[in-house]
């Protein structure tokens, strides 16, 4: 388990970005951390990996408090991947498949079972035709991909995501919900950052509202998400789906599949007149 206690944290003296941070990251396989621009989320998660490190309290992992030393902070990224917000920080190498392949060289495993895991990364993310591509060449979204290729390889117990569809079209933004869920089945926890509230909706499982480097509210879907005066104060926007919900008085469905299996809600709407047609005078 991942834990913050009293997690207080400034890039510069006396300006705190993380205030009195208390977190056990136990709720739920994917936990979601929701905040506008500037509130800590990034700030956030690189404690949590050891880049950064508290001015005062401490992280534990599994009960442990975090160590800086260099041996403990590879063993930690074995265990905790991180995919940046912006993917031009975690490129090293100049072709696709190296710098994929870069964390497993490090871990000294042999080429064959490196070779496979590429494969496999690349496919699922499907960017097999840019295997032997310079990266400097590629998009945006593609340079996303590859950099959350190199994070999969590793076959983390924990990944956090930072703001994982920034910079993604509609289809890669398909593709990372469907990612989520390869991920959930493969055991692995993640925590994503984002402000994209149907996207933490549609895959979060537990959240925290983070403002101004404070934790304001946290809870399930069903609590987090109907606080709408919360919400709109935090400079955020309900999901879609649950602004529906409210303004058809509906009870709250998790997700547009559960909606869309509710029989009575079903009977309900087709005693309503959709028809559309104008009424006659
Ligand atoms: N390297 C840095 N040096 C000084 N201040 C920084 C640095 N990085 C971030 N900050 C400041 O820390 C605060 C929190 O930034 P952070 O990037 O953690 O927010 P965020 O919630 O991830 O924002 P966004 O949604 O825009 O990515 C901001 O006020 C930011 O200006």
């Amino acid at each position: 388990m991942l834990e913050l206690q009293h997690v207080n944290f400034s890039y510069e003296p006396g300006k705190e970005v993380l205030h009195d941070i208390n977190l056990k990251l136990d709720q739920a396989q994917v936990i979601g951390i929701i905040g506008p621009n500037g509130s800590g989320k990034s700030t956030l998660f690189l404690n949590l990996v050891g880049i950064q490190r508290p001015d005062s309290g401490q992280i534990l992992l599994d009960g442990q408090p975090l160590r800086y030393d260099k041996k403990s902070l590879l063993a930690l990224r074995k265990r905790i991947g991180i995919i940046f917000q912006n993917s031009e920080q975690q490129i090293f190498y100049s072709l696709v498949e190296d710098d994929v392949a870069f964390a497993l060289h490090n871990l000294g495993l042999p080429q064959a079972e490196i070779d496979a895991r590429v494969d496999q990364a690349l496919a699922k993310l499907d960017i097999s035709d840019l295997r032997q591509r310079p990266i400097q060449y590629l998009s945006g979204g593609q340079k996303k991909r590859v950099a959350i290729a190199g994070i999969l390889v590793l076959d983390s117990e924990w990944l956090l995501l930072d703001e994982p569809t920034a910079g993604l079209d509609p289809d890669g933004r398909r593709r990372m919900v469907r990612l989520i869920h390869q991920l959930i089945a493969n055991g692995q926890k993640i925590i994503l950052s984002s402000h994209d509230m149907d996207f933490m909706y549609e895959v979060g499982q537990y959240f925290y509202i983070l403002q101004d480097g404070k934790i304001v509210k946290s809870g399930d879907k069903q609590s987090v998400f109907r606080e709408r005066t919360l919400i709109e104060a935090a400079k955020l926007e309900q999901p879609w789906l649950v602004r529906l919900h409210e303004d058809l008085h509906l009870p709250l469905y998790a997700t547009p599949a559960e909606l869309f299996a509710d029989k009575a809600l079903q009977k309900k709407l087709a005693q309503l007149d959709l028809s559309g047609e104008e009424e006659k005078e």
